[in-house]
């Protein structure tokens, strides 16, 4: 196995029960993404893309196989343990940007390296340095409100980087932009892959985002097929 690999799933399937009927989502997946990989999910609404995630994340438990984030299981961890584990080792992106609205664009990046324990002096100039990243040198005291979708969705993203996570995960992180601002966030994210070296893993209704992924895959009638 690479030492590369940042999150990874064996043959992993999910059911929900509906009543008396069984709700199979998917079965058997397989999938892996290294350090500085952009990856997309594709697939149709219904298709599992939200409860994949849910699982890669360790918020949610498979009905089979495992999921592993730098080389452990969540399945091993306690409940303490996988919440340490996802507040430093991964960073989160939504279609709406969920930002403390009573807070500063600098306070909503700051929050998860306050929550880490970090000292707060060199919180506040990582939090200055990756605002600046993203382009919002001169919105740090603005609060979500005084921000355009497009900035917000900046804040964000920075927020996501903010404890050098191994892996963001990103669900429609574009979903919510016009095309121009959109395709601006597009750049971002794969600018910030190299410059980080992260994982980025992205699921989206959205296949011109593929041309820019190093790897796709389709989840389609519960499997995950490659398309690059
Ligand atoms: N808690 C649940 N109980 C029963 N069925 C569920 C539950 N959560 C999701 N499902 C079903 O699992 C399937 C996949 O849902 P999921 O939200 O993962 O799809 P999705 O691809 O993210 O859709 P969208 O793009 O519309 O958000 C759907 O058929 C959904 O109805």
């Amino acid at each position: 196995m690479s030492n590369n690999i940042v999150l990874e799933c064996h043959a992993l399937s999910k059911q929900y029960q509906d009543g008396k009927q069984v709700v199979d989502v998917f079965r058997s997946i397989d999938l892996s993404v290294n350090k500085g990989e952009a990856c997309a999910i594709v697939g149709a609404s219904g298709s599992g893309k939200t409860t994949l995630l849910n699982l890669l994340a360790g918020l949610d438990l498979a009905t089979t196989g495992e999921v592993k984030l730098a080389q452990v299981s969540w399945s091993s961890m306690s409940d303490s343990k996988r919440a340490k584990m996802r507040n430093r080792e991964m960073g989160f992106v939504y279609q709406f940007h969920h930002l403390l609205a009573e807070f500063s664009a600098l306070e909503n990046v700051l929050m998860p390296m306050w929550i880490a324990g970090m000292n707060k002096q060199e919180a506040k100039l990582r939090g200055e340095e990756l605002l600046a990243q993203v382009g919002l040198k001169d919105r740090f005291n603005h609060r979500p409100s005084q921000l355009s979708g497009g900035e917000r969705q900046r804040v964000a993203i920075a927020r996501a980087l903010a404890n050098r996570p191994a892996c963001v995960l990103m669900d429609e992180p574009t979903g919510n932009l016009d095309e121009t601002t959109s395709l601006e966030i597009q750049n971002l994210i794969n600018e910030l892959k190299v410059t980080y070296n992260m994982a980025f893993l992205l699921v989206t209704h959205d296949e011109k985002m593929l041309s820019w992924m190093d790897s796709a895959y389709r989840l389609s009638k519960g499997t995950l097929q490659s398309l690059k």
